[in-house]
């Protein structure tokens, strides 16, 4: 490939680059050769593009399998979450109400007084300090807005300790004009306690951009406790979003990211992943990418009036109860019914539904009621749709460890649902699927299980076969999926649950005789 800059192996004037990344360039083929064994760690399979609609995003620069690396990437800053419950700066552990401890100098809560010399605190530690009077510390154990501040302050001190990561977080989007004029609040909070507050000398306009490239590009990641944490990533930033994405990240408790590809990808195609749950109806999704990152998605879920044909937002229509209302493309008019014409504003097809989710939440108190609920918004909802999805989850909630030949059955049925939809909605290689084909094999055992507890013989007959080995296939596809998580993720705690049920399923089989699928 040709293209100027500067050569990886010895920093000369070099107008090859390197065919896999199109990122490092390189004077000669000889010098790319000597560059190689330390080029390969790197040599992600994806390049910048730039388009005027989506602005810059990540293109793959050869065939991806499902489930292969795209980037492996450590975040730049990591800290709290804007709004979060007391977490010690020093090493990002939650802090119980007992354990709470203030740093002597900065008064923000820790975990003991040893984290107050902890390096992740020191240097913010010394311009929290100058908060006098306090305006922004955490009153105490309760969650709190005010560690907004933490983040955009460990961004602004890479100014001091990290200037080559600076100048990536300068060139990041922020929508910082857009910001400003819409005067959106915890903005103008974050530039006058940095400006006002803090005694650091920083000016608005700096505090504005890094405020805003947070919002814009940070990573929600997790710590080793399930720690809501979120963090910069230099290279990830600049992968665009889709509500049908074909990249899956996930992290481990010190923030690196893995990025996979989650379905085969062809050279050329956009890598993109979800900024937000794809478990989201279509007006939470639109609304969060229109208020936070100033974006309408186009996405093939986003313009397809069925969701993939999953209904996954729409209501039955309660004029004709023949069709369910759709939206329209680009949204802004009102949903309709194709069978019947029947139009009712997005605001009020929002309303219901969000207000039928609450309900469920709080009315589903035990396994009757939960299972009453279910049947209820399958009369008003798709089976398909979030709604649906809601119940379903309390109903599986309250029947996990009920085991009657109905129960077994309801919960084959819904896990079966379950998976077949976000197999829709997120094709591939996701850890929601690989926890839901866990979950479905558990059922599986536990029928398996009660069966032979019934029979009062200690080995399965040849009928409970076909449950082993659909409960194999499960577990084999789970373990598959699961195996993907970061070596240091706290996530593989499925995987193992995951091969111990596998490894007892196969002791079973073998008391049988019968043959298992996967063998
Ligand atoms: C994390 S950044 C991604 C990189 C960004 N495109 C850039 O040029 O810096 C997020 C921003 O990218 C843009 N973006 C991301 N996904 C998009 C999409 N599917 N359609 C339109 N814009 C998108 C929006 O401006 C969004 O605020």
């Amino acid at each position: 490939m040709e293209g100027g800059g500067r050569c990886g192996q010895c920093g000369g004037e070099a107008s090859l680059r390197c065919g896999g990344c199109s990122v490092v360039h390189y004077c000669s083929k000889n010098h790319q050769r000597q560059h190689w064994p330390i080029h390969k760690a790197q040599c992600w399979p994806f390049t910048l593009a730039t388009d005027p609609g989506t602005g810059r995003h990540l293109v793959a620069s050869r065939n991806l399998q499902e489930g292969q690396l795209v980037v492996r990437e450590a975040p730049v800053v990591l800290g709290p979450t804007a709004d979060s419950f007391p977490i010690c700066l020093g090493c990002h552990c939650p802090i119980t109400e007992e354990g709470f401890s203030r740093c002597p100098r900065c008064s923000w809560p820790l975990c003991s007084l040893d984290c107050a010399a902890a390096p992740l605190h020191q240097a913010e530690c010394a311009v929290l300090a100058t908060d006098t009077k306090g305006v922004a510390v955490p009153p105490g154990y309760v969650k709190t807005p005010r560690y907004d501040v933490i983040l955009v302050l460990r961004c602004l001190l890479l100014q001091e300790t990290n200037p080559a990561a600076w100048e990536k977080v300068r060139a990041m989007e922020s929508h910082a004009e857009r910001r400003r004029q819409e005067n959106e609040p915890h903005t103008e909070i974050a530039v006058a306690y940095f400006t006002k507050v803090l005694d650091a000398g920083w000016d608005e306009e700096t505090v504005r951009h890094v405020h805003g490239a947070i919002i814009t590009n940070a990573i929600n990641t997790y710590g080793a406790r399930r720690e809501a944490l979120r963090g910069l990533y230099t290279t990830l930033y600049l992968m665009n979003h889709s509500c049908c994405p074909n990249v899956t990240i996930r992290s481990e408790p010190d923030g690196t990211v893995y990025a996979r590809a989650a379905v085969p990808i062809k050279k050329g195609q956009p890598l993109l992943f979800s900024y937000l749950p794809p478990s989201d109806p279509l007006w939470r999704r639109q609304g969060d990418l229109t208020s936070l990152y100033y974006f309408r998605c186009n996405c093939e879920r986003c313009i397809d009036h069925t969701e993939l044909g999953t209904y996954f937002s729409s209501p039955l229509c309660p004029q004709c109860s023949g069709g369910f209302l759709e939206p329209y493309e680009g949204g802004g008019r009102p949903w309709s019914c194709p069978e019947c014409g029947e139009e009712q504003p997005e605001e009020e097809v929002a309303r219901q539904a969000e207000e039928y989710v609450k309900r469920i939440q709080e009315e589903s108190t035990d396994m009757e009621a939960a299972l009453q609920m279910l049947t209820d918004a399958a009369n008003t909802f798709h089976t398909n749709h979030f709604v649906w999805l809601t119940a379903a989850q309390m109903v599986l909630h309250h029947l996990q460890d009920s085991t009657t030949p109905h129960t077994l059955s309801v919960r084959r049925d819904l896990w079966q649902r379950i998976i077949g939809l976000y197999q829709r909605l997120e094709p591939g290689a996701t850890r929601r699927k690989g926890v839901s084909l866990f979950n479905a094999a558990l059922v599986e055992k536990e029928a398996v299980e009660v069966q032979m507890a019934a029979s009062e013989k200690k080995v399965p007959s040849k009928g409970l076969e076909e449950g082993l080995n659909r409960a194999v296939t499960m577990l084999d596809a789970s373990i598959k999926i699961l195996e993907l998580e970061p070596p240091a993720s706290t996530e593989l705690r499925w995987l193992e649950a995951a091969r111990k049920v596998r490894e007892h399923m196969f002791d079973l089989i073998a008391t049988t005789g019968g043959v298992a699928v996967g063998q």
